[in-house]
């Protein structure tokens, strides 16, 4: 019994690498910085790790590390627009252990991470994604709580696609936020239609238009500057929240009569995770909202198997 413990904590003692868990409007993250990226994020463990009930549980994973460490390790073939090696770079995974371009709600909780943790001491940085470099400006970041603005670049309204959701047809808004969105603004829905909605885990769109998939929006109408939403996220399900998703909702609500994206306004957008705020300027957005770090630890030494 003495030496089954005994075992017990010197296998506790070498384990597994640390971990922050984390979320933004409820978006949640496993948060595994990787600064040497000796880490093997295979599909299935990150999945393992993302699962809720075999793993810590998370929407998707932000793996931290230099964007020239990545290159050098293979992570990326190479680096992406304007992103410089020196930057840190959110390497991003849904739950479901594929990759991501972009992840709004990632970057505001990876900035956050990044200062909390003594990696950044400034308040406005570059971070790198898969889908270019996005400035943040950390307005306010202690341990636990941030409030982020990210630069999400140019948003591109590509044409108009459907899905069937919920028992009906709707029709949307192609969007290229860095990552295939179809925003779907339904006349008359209002927030209690929208919450009585069944969504599946998974909405079938179609490959011509998204050959890659697509996260699906489903949102009110405009109504005293602000729309309510709900998201069916590519390689994860039904999240409480996508920043991306937000960001293309807002420019699907807001488009112009030329069918083009805002060149300026503002939209808040609530959703079942918290209250985001999106504005345009000259064609691009930026998205402002809260991140929180919730717990650290370490995960153990055989995280990668369920
Ligand atoms: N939750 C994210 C989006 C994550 C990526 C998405 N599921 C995809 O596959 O494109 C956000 O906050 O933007």
């Amino acid at each position: 019994m003495h030496e089954v413990r005994l075992d017990l904590v010197g296998s506790l003692q070498a384990s597994g690498p640390e971990f922050v868990k984390a979320h933004g409007t409820e978006n949640d993250f496993v948060v595994l910085p990787d600064l040497d990226v000796a880490l093997d994020l295979s599909p299935v463990a990150v999945a393992t790790l993302c699962d809720r009930r075999a793993g810590l549980g998370a929407d998707g994973l932000l793996r931290v590390a230099r964007a020239g460490a990545l290159v050098a390790a293979g992570v990326l073939d190479e680096l992406p627009a304007a992103v410089a090696a020196d930057d840190w770079f959110m390497d991003y995974r849904n739950g479901d252990g594929s990759i991501a371009e972009m992840c709004g709600n990632g970057v505001r909780v990876f900035a956050h991470y990044l200062v909390a943790s003594g990696l950044v001491s400034a308040s406005e940085f570059t971070v790198g994604t898969r889908a270019g470099a996005r400035p943040v400006h950390v307005w306010h970041a202690d341990g636990h709580t941030a409030d982020v603005t990210v630069e999400m670049g140019p948003v591109r309204l590509t044409g108009e696609s459907k899905a069937d959701v919920a028992g009906r047809t709707v029709a949307g808004v192609v969007v290229d936020v860095g990552n295939p969105h179809l925003a779907c603004v339904v006349e008359g829905l209002d927030k209690p239609a929208l919450d009585a909605l069944v969504l599946p885990d998974v909405v079938a769109v179609d490959s011509d238009v998204f050959p890659a998939g697509a996260n699906v929006e489903i949102l009110t109408p405009v109504h005293e500057g602000a729309v309510d939403m709900r998201v069916v996220e590519r390689g994860v399900g039904e999240t409480r929240s996508c920043g991306t998703g937000i960001v293309a909702a807002a420019a699907a609500a807001l488009r112009g009569a030329d069918g083009a994206a805002p060149r300026a306004g503002a939209l808040t957008v609530r959703v079942p995770g918290g209250v985001v705020d999106v504005e345009f300027s000259d064609g691009s957005a930026t998205l402002r909202g809260p991140s929180r770090l919730v717990a650290t630890g370490r995960l153990t030494a055989g995280w990668t198997t369920s």
